[in-house]
């Protein structure tokens, strides 16, 4: 989707929760120019406190307080186990805003009941966003306006893509495809380091090999009007090295194993919802 560039003067942010994805979100906000003091966040930890106030200047608090008030979006970037608390302590202070919640599957619906307010609006982004080139999904509640939708979209495009989604449920697989994405391609990138020391090149080569790998296919999976299987397809000479090892996979059911490591990712982000968002 292409970025949109509203008036964002009034905004002011309080992120609940300060840890790996409301940084990620907090860095590209103040690299597209978001003036340190329209941000705040409530995070209980000293030392994750410390390293906010020291990396981005802005306002940090331990517990959720009245200053909270200020806030026209608030975003729960808390565990989703974590979530309900942080909830209880932080609702009578954010009526007024807007909700973006990235917890993975904690409800819309359970959210408004837990904050008091329809004004939700759920995302699913990834770890990618701390150098803008995130994915993110994103499922607004009815009563989220179309301005509200605008006001994620400022955030959110400052961590790279986004895309809407017409239904919640979406979000599940999301979260199992984009969400948590990068440990699969960080998991593969690992074994191809592995194999390839194991063959005798050096760990800074094989690193090299194998990081730079993923970045050119994918570039080029990107650039391609082809799909990916004919992309593969070009490097698969017949009978060659390629070829032995995509044979090898097959028969090994790696592509079915994979698939079936996908779901179980979407199962849990369903079974986290029931969990850990049981009324
Ligand atoms: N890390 C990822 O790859 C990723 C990707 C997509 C979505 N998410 C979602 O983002 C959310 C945050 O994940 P993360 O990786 O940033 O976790 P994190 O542990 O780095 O950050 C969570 C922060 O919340 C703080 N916290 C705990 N209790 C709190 C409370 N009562 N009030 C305020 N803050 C509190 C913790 O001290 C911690 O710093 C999760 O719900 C997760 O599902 C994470
Ligand atoms: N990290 C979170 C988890 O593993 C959600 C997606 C990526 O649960």
């Amino acid at each position: 989707m292409t970025p949109q560039t509203t008036d964002s003067s009034n905004q002011h942010i309080a992120f609940i929760g300060g840890g790996n994805m409301a940084s990620a979100i907090i860095g590209g906000l103040l690299k597209r120019g978001l003036p340190a003091s329209q941000i705040q966040v409530v995070e209980p930890f000293a030392e994750q406190r410390a390293r906010l106030a020291q990396q981005f200047q802005i306002e940090v608090s331990e517990t959720a307080g009245a200053s909270l008030a200020r806030a026209t979006l608030a975003v729960w970037a808390v565990k989703p186990q974590t979530f309900r608390q942080a909830a209880e302590q932080s609702r009578a202070h954010t009526q007024a805003a807007l909700h973006l919640s990235v917890a993975a599957g904690i409800r819309s619906s359970t959210i408004a009941g837990w904050l008091g307010t329809e004004r939700v609006v759920r995302a699913m982004p990834n770890t990618p966003a701390l150098i803008g080139q995130g994915m993110t999904a994103l499922f607004a509640r009815p009563a989220a306006s179309a301005a509200d939708r605008l006001a994620v979209e400022r955030v959110v495009q400052t961590t790279g893509q986004y895309l809407w989604l017409d239904e919640e449920a979406q979000l599940d697989a999301v979260t199992a495809l984009s969400g948590s994405g990068p440990a699969y391609v960080f998991y593969f990138i690992e074994a191809m380091i592995e194999a390839g020391t194991d063959m005798g090149l050096s760990r800074e080569q094989a690193q090299q090999l194998a990081v730079g790998t993923f970045a050119g296919a994918s570039a080029l999976a990107h650039e391609a009007t082809e799909p990916p299987e004919v992309l593969r397809a070009r490097v698969t000479s017949k009978g060659g090295t390629t070829y032995a090892a995509l044979t090898s996979m097959e028969q090994d059911g790696i592509k079915e194993k994979f698939m079936q490591a996908m779901h179980a990712a979407r199962q849990r982000a369903s079974e986290m919802g029931d969990e850990f968002g049981a009324a």
